[in-house]
């Protein structure tokens, strides 16, 4: 008997940021057609590198992604979830910005969405619970 073919693949850890405005709106960000994913909404992020903590991740790729400096409020349960060719097990941390303007390196656009707006994006597969899961934290 063999395993699925999604059973034996690499895990990828991947960090991500749900930045949240002073009035509550959260960024989300538009994978390019170049990338993996194309077109596809997403928390901005990327992947851990070795010896790198999540934390140190996520601030270090959004400084790269977004240029701006984010600083982390708390961490959301994280969701592992198989492609087609990959899996990721995705971090995802609730952000604020501290300094900067938002400058657009890699994304094609981004937006700030109303929670209750959150859902209506096409996103990434993986992000879906992971928006799910911050959508319950304004339930609590
Ligand atoms: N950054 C980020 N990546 C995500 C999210 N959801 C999700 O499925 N991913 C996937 O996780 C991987 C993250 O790697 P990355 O952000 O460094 O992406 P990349 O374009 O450099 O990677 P690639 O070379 O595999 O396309 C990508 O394959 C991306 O499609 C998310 O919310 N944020």
């Amino acid at each position: 008997m063999s395993l699925p073919k999604s059973k034996l693949q690499k895990i990828i850890p991947v960090s991500c940021a749900i930045i949240v405005s002073e009035d509550s709106k959260i960024l989300a960000t538009q994978r390019s057609s170049r990338m993996s994913l194309s077109l596809k909404w997403e928390f901005p992020g990327g992947k851990i590198e070795r010896e790198e903590s999540p934390e140190r991740t996520i601030v270090r790729e959004i400084k790269e992604e977004l240029h701006i400096e984010i600083s982390i409020n708390s961490q959301l349960p994280s969701v592992t979830h198989h492609y087609e060719n990959f899996s990721i097990i995705l971090i995802p941390f609730i952000c604020k910005i501290e300094h900067g303007e938002i400058k657009l390196t890699e994304h094609q656009a981004f937006r700030w969405l109303n929670p209750n707006k959150l859902l209506d994006l096409d996103w990434a597969e993986a992000d879906i619970p992971v928006a799910q899961h911050y959508l319950q934290t304004l339930n609590k």
